[in-house]
């Protein structure tokens, strides 16, 4: 192990392979940030590397480097022993390295067989594309790498799983074998993640390496063989996996010890008012849920991916159109389809999507926190910059929000920290149900705490809280737990499940019936 190696130095397992890449001595700053400081990695070949970090440790920035998106301030990049190429090379770039981003980068209108060859595409003499070549040639690509999909449908029909696969052999088309996955499994179930890792073993069997980004820990245990910690903007190590203990991890992660504790949990008053009401409610999916909530009760709504869990949250908040059914909230019925008025009538929203749905990325955090509640900042009928600083301040400072102040542009903070603004603007209205849809996804294990603290906090001043999420941390802090599965509740678990007979039920396997 290396604790704070000097970059250049980083230990990596015994050999004599060339690493695939090395970066040394590497800064970037924007402005008055520093997002590297001296920061380094060495990744050798036939390796599935972790790179792990608190929310703003510089992870996302280190990619951008390693790809040739972006140019360091300092420092200096290798691939197999020889310098990068120019950040504008970037043919020379796409044969070295690949990142598979949770953003797509294929072009939705597209096929598959287009997006694999775009921008060349096989001509004939008279420089027309040849159609049928090109939808050969993908074939062929994707059954080298035994991609199951149809190159001809377009590219928007794919899953998130066949996306990702898509991407990968794209990339090793272009003659790379270093690729780099930045958060792979954050939108997919168990299976899909099963199916994402055998897939990757089988690629690094035949000699592919991986730089695996994630905040889901057990999944480094599960698949990597180094890992690399990342804090404010350092290296703090590289190690094999199996010499860092879970604890050891996250002390390097945060520089102290976290544990998840749900100590404390208080059940909710059982004569406490109904606040949400949700009767005969069907998706146009045509998933269904009728359920009720008690003022200051925390419910859960668990299941897998094709569960139907979003799409139910998505009917209530009026983000996705209902087939049928009514909402209730403080028994004021709210308009089917309507987010802005579920929000008049006291909701609060964390949508599963912060770039579609959830921030606007140009604007500071102070704009983006207050933009549903324009009385709590106004003053004669004016906006007044400093109310809104203000609130700002106490959202950063509540949610321990990394950057330098409220003005700062959202588009400029890392991805867990815009989920922190996020989270921010659904509590800045004060309401009396938020809705939290995956809420920790992309957050680091110490952000997640805060994040769910709020909940605890919110709760005990009688705020209703709906969490739709399969990550277990988020479910345990609810008083009772609403499974579902192809499209129907199909139980329900009271505060003190265990992990397994959740997992169990998430699948659809009930285990007490075995
Ligand atoms: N374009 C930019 N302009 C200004 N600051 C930036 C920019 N990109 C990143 N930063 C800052 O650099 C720091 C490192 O951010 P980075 O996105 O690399 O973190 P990360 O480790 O990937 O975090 P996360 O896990 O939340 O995605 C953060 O403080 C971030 O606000």
């Amino acid at each position: 192990m290396s604790a704070a190696a000097p970059p250049g130095r980083v230990d990596g397992p015994a050999g004599d392979g060339r690493p695939v890449v090395e970066a040394v001595h590497i800064t970037k700053r924007f402005g008055s940030t520093v997002a590297l400081s001296d920061a380094g990695i060495v990744v050798r070949p036939g390796e599935t590397h972790a790179l792990v970090g608190r929310n703003g440790a510089g992870k996302s920035t280190l990619v951008s480097i390693l790809t040739g998106l972006q140019a360091a301030d300092d420092g200096a990049v290798a691939f197999d022993g020889r310098p990068a190429p120019p950040l504008g090379d970037r043919d020379a770039w796409r044969q070295r390295v690949a990142c598979v981003y949770q953003k797509s980068t294929i072009i939705p209108t597209l096929t598959v067989a287009e997006n694999l060859f775009l921008n060349r595409h096989a001509r004939g003499r008279d420089g027309l594309i040849r159609w049928s070549a090109l939808r050969r040639a993908a074939e062929r690509l994707l059954a080298a790498w035994s991609v199951e999909v149809d190159v001809r449908q377009p590219a928007s029909t794919l899953s998130v799983e066949q996306r990702q696969f898509v991407e990968i052999a794209r990339a090793l088309s272009f003659g790379a074998r270093f690729i780099i996955l930045d958060e792979p499994t954050a939108q997919l179930d168990a299976a899909g993640i099963n199916r994402l890792f055998s897939r990757i073993r089988d690629l690094r069997e035949q000699g592919v390496t991986f730089l695996f980004i994630s905040h889901h820990l057990q999944e480094i245990y599960e698949i990597c063989d180094q890992v690399t910690v990342f804090r404010d903007a350092r290296h703090i190590v590289t190690a094999p996996v199996a010499e860092l203990s879970r604890p050891a991890l996250v002390a390097a992660m945060t520089g102290e010890d976290v544990t998840m504790s749900e100590a404390g949990h208080q059940p909710v008053a059982p004569d406490a008012p109904v606040m949400l009401s949700v009767r005969d409610l069907v998706t146009s999916s045509g998933a269904e849920l009728s359920m009720t909530a008690r003022a200051g009760e925390v419910v859960g709504i668990a299941g897998g991916g094709g569960s139907g869990k979003v799409e139910v949250a998505e009917a209530i908040v009026g983000l996705a159109p209902r087939a049928g059914g009514t909402v209730a909230v403080d028994g004021r019925v709210l308009r089917p389809g309507s987010v802005p008025d579920a929000l008049d009538a006291g909701v609060g929203l964390v949508p599963q999507d912060r770039h579609r749905e959830g921030l606007v990325p140009l604007l500071s955090i102070a704009e983006n926190v207050t933009m549903t509640v324009p009385e709590r900042i106004e003053r004669r009928g004016l906006i007044s910059s400093a109310r809104r600083d203000a609130l700002a301040r106490d959202t950063i400072a509540g949610l321990a929000i990394k950057a330098s102040g409220p003005q700062v542009p959202v588009a400029e903070l890392s991805g867990g920290n815009q989920q922190k603004v996020v989270m921010g603007r659904a509590l800045a209205s004060d309401p009396k149900l938020l809705v939290l849809i995956t809420p920790t996804a992309g957050v680091d294990v110490r952000s997640k705490q805060t994040l769910l603290g709020v909940v605890a906090d919110v709760r005990r001043r009688g705020t209703t809280v709906v969490v739709v999420s399969d990550e277990l941390d988020d479910l345990r802090i609810c008083d009772r737990v609403l499974v579902m599965f192809q499209g129907r509740v199909v139980g329900e678990m009271a505060h003190g499940w265990s992990d397994n007979d959740l997992v169990a039920a998430m699948e659809g396997v009930d285990l007490h019936r075995v």
